[in-house]
């Protein structure tokens, strides 16, 4: 059995009984009940993910999947491929906007190599599992092999399996890294919701309206060529997706079957999410979406994942920014849910009784 079916026969319910607990005991808490609004079912339900009302997230952890696009020579990103390593080297030196965000949060940062068109030293301190340079272009045919995807998602569930068992892991954020990778993504959430480009396409690094027209050519052009069919995640990761993108998949596999919380970022995040639910629909109860992206397709992809976004900040980074912030609201859930005492604890007639 390969480790990805492994990882999927480990997946199971959430404790369905502590979540009962949980909800009960906000519900008796000493306040107007639902008062504190989605902070509730978001509270019971990593209750329900830890098996316990005393949740503790003391160990905390991003991982930003990196990976290069074939589909950047089409002219989609306004920025160059070269980016992507070069950011690389910014998160390794930890002036990047996710070393801060995730420094504030409490969280440490591990940036994972997929598949960046780039030779890293294998001294630097970064999780080293290049599938291959980049990915081909998709508008002249597919992205990657079903094997490489497959081993991309793979390595993503070895990356949450390697921070389970050392130093340990309480919350697992994602976050990308990959100029052309909002071409990508919305090509998958193209796949799956079937709606038109027009509506889907957003300017990830700053594109302009000719450049929105031009990538969304480009994305229909790969569609058309590939035909990817959404029955089948593995072979759209491998037609129109990317390597970070299948790591991203892996991360939330990984971790759900080891019964830890994923909090997603932005909408490149929220594709590999995606994927893994496709590739098992159960994945998805561990699965708190971060934040709601600017980028257009993002709506989507949470509506189609029936998730609703912890944060809305009109943000459109990536690196996991948004994951990093959304920690602080489930570390407040955590906080929530066990230290506000209940009527009867404090002596209150409960108005909701009697
Ligand atoms: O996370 C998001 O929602 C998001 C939205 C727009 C852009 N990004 C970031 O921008 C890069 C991709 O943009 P682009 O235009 O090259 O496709 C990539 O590194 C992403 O992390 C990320
Ligand atoms: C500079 C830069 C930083 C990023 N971080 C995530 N995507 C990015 C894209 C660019 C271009």
């Amino acid at each position: 059995m390969t480790l990805l079916e492994q990882s999927i026969q480990h997946i199971t319910q959430p404790d369905q009984e502590i979540k009962s607990a949980a909800l009960k005991r906000l519900a008796n808490q000493a306040r107007p009940r639902g008062s504190l609004g989605r902070l509730e079912p978001a509270a019971a339900r990593l209750a329900s993910i830890c098996g316990r009302l005393d949740v503790k997230l003391d160990r905390k952890t991003i991982v930003t999947c990196a990976g290069d696009h074939g589909v950047v020579e089409e002219g989609v990103s306004l920025f160059p491929s070269e980016v992507t390593a070069q950011m690389v080297y910014n998160f390794v030196q930890g002036g990047a906007s996710i070393n801060v965000l995730a420094a504030h949060a409490g969280a440490r940062v591990r940036v994972a190599d997929l598949g960046v068109s780039h030779d890293f030293d294998p001294g630097l301190d970064i999780l080293h599992k290049k599938i291959r340079k980049g990915t081909a272009n998709m508008a002249t045919g597919p992205a990657m092999t079903r094997e490489e995807a497959a081993a991309s998602v793979e390595a993503g569930i070895g990356i949450a399996n390697q921070l389970a068992d050392s130093p340990g892991l309480d919350l697992l954020g994602t976050g990308d890294m990959g100029i052309g990778n909002t071409t990508a993504s919305s090509a998958i959430i193209a796949v799956y919701s079937g709606l038109p480009l027009k509506e889907l396409v957003g300017p990830g690094t700053g594109l302009d309206e000719q450049g929105l027209d031009l990538k969304a050519r480009v994305i229909k052009r790969a569609l058309d060529l590939n035909r990817p069919d959404p029955a089948d995640p593995m072979g759209v990761l491998a037609r129109v997706g990317g390597l970070e993108i299948g790591g991203l998949a892996g991360l939330v596999i990984g971790a759900a079957a080891r019964q830890i919380p994923v909090v997603c970022d932005g909408l490149i995040s929220t594709a590999g999410a995606l994927i893994a639910c496709e590739l098992c629909p159960a994945a998805g109860q561990y699965i708190f979406a971060g934040h709601r992206s600017r980028e257009t397709g993002h709506e989507y992809m949470l509506r189609h994942l029936g998730l609703t976004p912890l944060l809305d900040l009109e943000m459109r980074l990536g690196e996991g920014t948004g994951a990093a912030l959304a920690m602080h609201i489930l570390d407040a859930c955590t906080r929530i849910l066990a230290d506000i005492k209940t009527f009867e604890e404090v002596g209150i007639e409960n108005a909701h009784e009697g």
